[in-house]
């Protein structure tokens, strides 16, 4: 068994609920939590107890079932009435991430086809469509990682930001899946590790899977990067996304923006893995991705202790846009997308 069979899985569905790592634990804890109410999973999503756009789509679609699953069967009406409410009511936990979106609509047109059946039918339908988006997960993120490895250097130092491994996808992940895979094919590899403040994504989450890969990797300060980029420490750029529009804009954790002007400006390639579900096709361009603003106590706080004064003004966007000007590539389950990227993303989506 190749070690990237045994990457942890963040998300689980068990009998007649789902289980979760709960991420704000690690690295010191592997704490997991049952959730059996869609109120739970939708304070798992906005408390990044399960996060990472692909795995935030996996947790909304469970969250759907265990929304409807208890609903009367004989009462039509009010059952449509109450489809719509679940899924309005998971779209509220975090806006920028379109998997949550994507999803949840994947749910609804699925039952809609099937709207003659009786409603326990369809119940079963929609747990049955929610296992089938975690598992496609699965085998999208690892063809991701199988299809980014043939653009890593032999002997490459990787820079990431944020945490795009199994953690926030049904497993493997992203640009992490792309590493994970450079690194089993006997890629010398050394990883920069951003930790990625506010919540620490990178310190807690990436070194986390790192080390336990046994990749080796430095983690640095979000604002060391820079420097090791223009020191030409840096042989490529690799991260995540939340939302990609057509024309390839794309919102990522805060922070990513300035490492891509960076990359561009000391000629650097800088590469966004993502799977298709991630890409948002009806969206133009960036200017209108909703960003998430969280809570200014994640930076005015750190384990519970102040570290600005008391009653300080913040302001805490949990995403950026990086123009896709900046993007050299990117790396999906159908393959390495070079410019243009309108062009060929739509040739991608067309039916
Ligand atoms: C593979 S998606 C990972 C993506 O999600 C992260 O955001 P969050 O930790 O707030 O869910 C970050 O933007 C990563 O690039």
């Amino acid at each position: 068994m190749s070690n990237t069979d045994t990457i942890v899985e963040s998300i689980e569905w068990r009998d007649d609920h789902v289980r979760i790592l709960d991420q704000t634990y690690l690295p010191n804890r592997e704490v997991y939590s049952d959730i059996r109410d869609v109120g739970r999973m939708w304070e798992a999503i906005k408390k990044l107890r399960v996060r990472g756009a692909p795995a935030i789509g996996i947790a909304a679609a469970y969250g759907f079932y265990l929304g409807i699953k208890e609903l009367p069967e004989n009462a039509f009406e009010s059952f449509w009435v109450e489809v719509e409410r679940v899924a309005d009511y998971l779209e509220t936990a975090r806006p920028t991430a379109v998997n949550l979106h994507w999803a949840l609509e994947r749910l609804k047109t699925t039952i809609q086809a099937h709207k003659d059946k009786d409603i326990s039918e369809i119940k079963d339908i929609v747990l049955e469509t929610a296992k089938t988006i975690h598992a496609e997960d699965k085998r999208t993120c690892k063809k991701i990682g199988e299809n980014g490895v043939e653009l890593v250097p032999k002997e490459a130092r990787i820079l990431t930001h944020c945490n795009t491994g199994s953690l926030a996808t049904g497993q493997y992940g992203t640009a992490l899946s792309v590493i994970f895979h450079a690194h089993e094919e006997g890629n010398k590899l050394q990883v920069w590790v951003d930790e990625t403040r506010p919540l620490l994504q990178g310190s807690r989450l990436t070194s986390w899977e790192l080390m336990n890969a046994e990749i080796p990797m430095k983690l640095i300060t979000d604002s060391t990067a820079g420097s090791l980029i223009r020191r030409g420490e840096v042989d490529m750029v690799i991260v995540g996304a939340d939302r990609v529009a057509s024309n390839g804009d794309t919102a990522n954790k805060i922070g990513t923006y300035p490492l891509a002007v960076l990359a561009n400006e000391n000629d650097v390639p800088f590469y966004v893995a993502v799977p298709l579900s991630t890409i948002d096709i009806e969206l133009e361009n960036g200017e209108d991705i909703p960003i998430e603003e969280r809570d200014g106590d994640e930076i005015a706080s750190f384990n519970d202790s102040k570290v600005a004064p008391k009653k300080v003004e913040t302001y805490n966007p949990a995403f950026d846009v990086t123009p896709h000007r900046y993007v050299t590539a990117f790396i999906t389950e159908e393959g390495i997308i070079k410019p243009d990227f309108d062009e060929n993303f739509k040739a991608l989506f067309e039916d």
